[in-house]
């Protein structure tokens, strides 16, 4: 059974031809794919419908072995599938980093002991104690970009969607998450404009090309 399954996807906005036209995935457990292809052709919109955070003009969408229509049927394949945004100010909204990494276990109903635990374990995985009690906005660009990770990885999440992960990253910083990815037992639909990031992170790959996604190839 695929993680993921979409087919015969449609997105166009008014006076633009089609952004996506037909557009089909899919993710089977433990695969690591990447999606490529220019810039605007639809790889962050894609990952939206994933999530049901953009709902398509037309096509299916099935996660995890069901098909996903209606708005509360997204509640559960946001909670089972991590997306870390392009921006990490879109992510990152609390106070500080301890509060943002339990703020997706509390609202799954941990209490504030559980949350805690989580938040000092993945911090410690990551190596990002040193940031536990730091004001999350005033973090460096690739600080958030760890702490974003760190906040979808809170959610224990079955599959990790990737918009961009290396944005803002330095080299050794790279590396890290690099390290942190390929140790990790996720399924990863991967979106990078890096070719030796998706060699490190992903095994497969399919590009948007004229609003379909199709295997890589001239
Ligand atoms: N609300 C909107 N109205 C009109 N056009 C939009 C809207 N939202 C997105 N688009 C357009 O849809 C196209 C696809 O955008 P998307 O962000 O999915 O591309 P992408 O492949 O992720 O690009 P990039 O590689 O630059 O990140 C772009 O041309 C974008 O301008």
């Amino acid at each position: 059974m695929a993680l993921i399954e979409l087919e015969d996807i449609h997105i166009s906005y008014p006076g633009q031809p089609a952004i996506l036209a037909g557009a089909a995935l899919q993710l089977l457990p433990g695969q690591r794919l990447s999606l490529t292809g220019p810039n605007g052709s639809g790889k962050s919109t894609l990952l939206r419908v994933i999530l049901g955070l953009q709902a398509p003009q037309r096509g299916t969408i099935r996660a995890f072995g069901q098909p996903r229509t209606q708005e509360t049927d997204f509640h559960e394949v946001r909670r089972r599938i991590g997306l870390v945004f392009q921006d990490a100010d879109d992510q990152l909204f609390c106070p500080t980093v301890a509060e943002d990494i339990a703020f997706g276990p509390l609202n799954l109903g941990k209490s504030k002991s559980e949350a805690l635990e989580i938040v000092d374990r993945l911090l410690s995985d990551l190596r990002l104690a040193h940031l536990r009690d730091r004001i999350t906005h005033k973090l460096s660009g690739g600080e958030k970009r760890l702490v974003t990770l760190a906040t979808v990885l809170a959610m224990e999440p079955e599959v990790l969607l990737l918009d961009e992960p290396t944005n803002a990253l330095d080299v050794k910083n790279e590396a890290r998450l690099i390290e942190i990815l390929q140790g990790l037992p996720q399924a990863i639909l991967l979106v990078s404009h890096s070719a030796a990031f998706r060699a490190q992170i992903t095994s497969a790959e399919v590009e948007i090309r004229e609003g379909l996604v199709r295997p890589v190839g001239p």
